[in-house]
């Protein structure tokens, strides 16, 4: 077997057990941890200053940003959410969120925004950028659910150095810490991992 090999092994295992432990939270425990996630983020000055923000839905048992998102839209900020792109296959987008949204449910039944290319915003041009973890590290190293989508989104971004990048925040339940998350070549580190716990500023 590959070097590669073992490494995708080792994270598709990770994932499985990371995925349970967070999907073994009780509704009381969700709504907790929502709560204090609120409560470690809304004070930010990453979170008050931004005016484009991008969050996604809860599923699967991750860590619910959503009290964060009606705050974002209460204080009259632009809120945006990923959306699987309809082709090719793993492009995924981020769309705005309107009061008036129309829903769709994507590949991996996950709702999402309807695709309208017009209320799609380049990433670069987002201030913040929350994505769900299925696994983080103190290092800022993070697991997703495996299919790469903002690796990929992402990539463009570093790869030609933007003046403006949007501050790259993972959202976890504090249960999905580990020692040490093993690296793909591609991975993009976070500059800070929040949790219902704490607020991880990382190297
Ligand atoms: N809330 C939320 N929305 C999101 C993401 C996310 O992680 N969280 N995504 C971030 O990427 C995208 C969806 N990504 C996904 C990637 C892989 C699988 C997945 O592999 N699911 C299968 C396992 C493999 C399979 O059978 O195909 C599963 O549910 O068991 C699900 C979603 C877009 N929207
Ligand atoms: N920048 C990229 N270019 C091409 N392929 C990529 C890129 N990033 C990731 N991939 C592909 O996506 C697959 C899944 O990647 P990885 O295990 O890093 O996903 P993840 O970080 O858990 O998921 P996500 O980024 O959706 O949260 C990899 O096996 C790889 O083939």
């Amino acid at each position: 077997m590959s070097q590669q090999d073992e490494l995708n092994q080792q994270r598709a295992l990770l994932r499985k057990q990371l995925r349970r432990k967070r999907n073994s939270l009780s509704p009381q425990q969700q709504h907790a941890a929502a709560q204090s996630l609120y409560r470690q983020l809304a004070q930010q000055l990453v979170f008050r200053r931004a005016q484009h923000l991008a969050f996604y839905l809860a599923c699967d048992g991750e860590i619910s940003p959503h009290l964060l998102l009606e705050a974002a839209l209460n204080q009259g900020k632009q809120v945006y959410l990923p959306v699987i792109a309809p082709w090719p296959k793993y492009k995924m987008v981020f769309q705005q969120l309107l009061p008036d949204e129309l829903w769709e449910t994507n590949s991996y039944a996950i709702t999402q925004p309807r695709w309208n290319p017009q209320r799609q915003r380049p990433i670069w041009t987002l201030d913040l950028l929350c994505m769900p973890l299925v696994g983080f590290d103190r290092a800022g190293n993070r697991l997703g659910m495996g299919g790469g989508y903002y690796d990929r989104a992402l990539a463009p971004l570093i790869a030609h150095e933007h003046i403006k990048m949007p501050t790259l925040l993972g959202l976890a339940h504090a249960c999905q810490e580990v020692e040490q998350i093993p690296t793909q070549s591609w991975d993009i580190a976070l500059q800070a991992v929040v949790t219902d716990s704490a607020y991880l500023l990382l190297s």
